[in-house]
């Protein structure tokens, strides 16, 4: 995710410096006119505003707060946006981090995947500081096709796992009437193209719909992640005491297909738990 949307800054005519742990994978953005530099600390230090895309709640805060993390180059004037998914809790440990150096912070979580990435239409769900969510937003909008801000840090971070909680269980829940459909003697393909004419119709379902039929799962939205919001979002009713059982099945399919190395693969491969007693 990070890369198609920083190549959409660069073509832009942002002037934009990189860090990716493995860094080989910022050699396109590099030929495109990037500069590099070797840590988080150096990136923060050298630009007016570092957004950071990374995997888990453990890696964007090992990036931001680490030792040579982007805390350690921020100062006054300067701004850290975070676009990873975590929850609410770790963006705001992310965020006093951050504001301790005098530097301002906007939790900005996406919805939207990989081809929306390259096409610059992801969906911003932004909370934190003002000034820094005006100052961003001309970038935000090369990278997306709409914002919104929702007042405090976290309340990003609960929005795009409600969001991703719906969307896990939608997926399992699709899975589900697939193979149903299958087993009943029905061609799972028109069930697809029924879906895709009612009033369940869903851009998810009409484009991953055709190749899990074919049981084929190129990642657009890795499995990994998805069993990760699900847990997150979990967590989230927990603290609120709502219950979440369609969630909850959902996350445990999610976690079979996981322990059964289908992390990497989209999270359409969830498919391939429910099919199977794995
Ligand atoms: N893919 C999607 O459709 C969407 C994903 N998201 C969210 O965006 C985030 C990124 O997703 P995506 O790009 O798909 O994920 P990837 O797994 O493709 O990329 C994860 C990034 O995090 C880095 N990373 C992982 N662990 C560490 C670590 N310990 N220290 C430093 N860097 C680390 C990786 O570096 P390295 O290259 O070295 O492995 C890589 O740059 C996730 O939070 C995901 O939930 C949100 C919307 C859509
Ligand atoms: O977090 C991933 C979201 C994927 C999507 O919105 O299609």
């Amino acid at each position: 995710m990070g890369s198609p949307m920083a190549q959409n800054l660069i073509k832009a005519g942002c002037d934009v410096t990189v860090w990716n742990r493995t860094k080989s994978k910022c050699d396109p953005l590099l030929s495109l006119g990037a500069k590099y530099k070797a840590s988080p600390e150096e990136v923060a230090s050298s630009c007016d505003i570092t957004f950071a895309m990374l995997a888990d709640p453990e890696s964007a805060v090992d990036v931001a707060c680490g030792k040579h993390g982007a805390a350690n180059g921020l100062s006054p004037e300067k701004g850290y946006v975070d676009i990873s998914t975590v929850d609410g809790p770790t963006s705001k440990s992310i965020s006093r981090h951050i504001k301790a150096t005098g530097a301002l912070f906007l939790e900005a979580p996406v919805s939207g995947s990989k081809k929306p990435a390259e096409d610059g239409q992801l969906i911003f769900l932004t909370a934190g500081d003002s000034p820094l969510y005006e100052k961003a937003a001309p970038f935000l909008d090369i990278m997306g096709k709409s914002r919104f801000y929702l007042g405090e840090v976290g309340n990003g971070a609960a929005m795009k796992l409600v969001v991703n909680m719906i969307m896990g269980s939608m997926m399992a829940s699709f899975s589900e009437g697939l193979l149903l459909s299958e087993k009943v003697g029905l061609d799972p393909s028109v069930l697809v193209e029924v879906i895709s004419q009612g009033a369940i119709s869903a851009p998810m379902f009409s484009m991953k719909g055709p190749s899990m039929v074919q049981a084929l799962y190129p990642t657009a939205f890795p499995l990994k992640h998805q069993q990760k919001d699900l847990r997150l979002a979990l967590g989230l009713a927990e603290s609120v005491s709502q219950p979440t059982p369609i969630a909850a099945a959902a996350n445990e399919q999610y976690k079979v297909a996981k322990s059964h190395g289908l992390g990497d693969k989209d999270f359409s491969a969830v498919m391939e738990a429910v099919r199977t007693k794995m």
